[in-house]
């Protein structure tokens, strides 16, 4: 899917898919640096971060294992619910690992601030965040990010994972969709 597979559906691209290549070949040169000579864990979030976690990991020369959470908060609606609820668990036991969680966005930041403390509890060396998108709200709550890809404005965004009732997620830029969609 791209661009012109939107028809009229797409409002504006905020980021296209060459910066997010760049920007990922980036991060992952900051990960290789900072993990060197440590064992390196990666959790996705499950279904928005597929995207993320497929290409970083690829970026990565540093040995990496990939193991998947999926927590929801948001079902179809566009804004969070603030409840959030493991769909599915990690086969991995993350004790004594770093741990380095691979989000999509981190909108309001519920859904990582429970994630941050659910996996802490576990007994990691280390849990770090990785996100392709922050935006504004997330600065609210308590939130350590180590690597952001873009920070973003306060707009419902699609693309690069990031779903609206599920679809657009296979759109590999991040934009925002026109009202009539909204409404449809
Ligand atoms: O910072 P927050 O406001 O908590 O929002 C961010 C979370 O919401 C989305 O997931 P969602 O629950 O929609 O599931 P999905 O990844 O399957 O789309 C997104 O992928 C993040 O996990
Ligand atoms: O802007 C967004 N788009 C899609 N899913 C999301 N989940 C949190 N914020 C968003
Ligand atoms: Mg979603």
């Amino acid at each position: 899917m791209d661009a012109k597979d939107m028809g009229e559906d797409l409002e504006k691209v905020l980021v296209t898919e060459s910066q997010i290549n760049t920007r990922l070949g980036e991060m992952a040169a900051e990960i290789d640096a900072d993990y060197a000579g440590k064992d390196l864990l990666l959790v996705g979030v499950l279904k928005g971060a597929v995207m993320v976690m497929a290409d970083l990991a690829r970026a990565l020369h540093h040995p990496c294992e990939m193991d998947w959470m999926a927590v929801s908060s948001y079902g179809a609606g566009t804004t969070s619910s603030g409840v959030v609820r493991i769909l599915k668990d990690l086969e991995i036991d993350i004790k004594d690992r770093n741990v380095l969680i691979v989000e999509d966005v981190i909108d309001s930041g519920l859904t990582l601030s429970w994630l941050v403390g659910n996996l802490k509890s576990r007994g990691p060396a280390s849990v770090e965040i990785c996100t392709m998108v922050r935006k504004p709200l997330a600065f609210d709550v308590e939130l350590d990010v180590r690597y952001v890809g873009f920070d973003l404005p306060n707009e419902f965004i699609v693309g690069y994972g990031l779903d609206y009732a599920e679809k657009y997620r296979n759109l590999p830029l991040i934009g925002t969709l026109a009202s009539h969609v909204y409404r449809s």
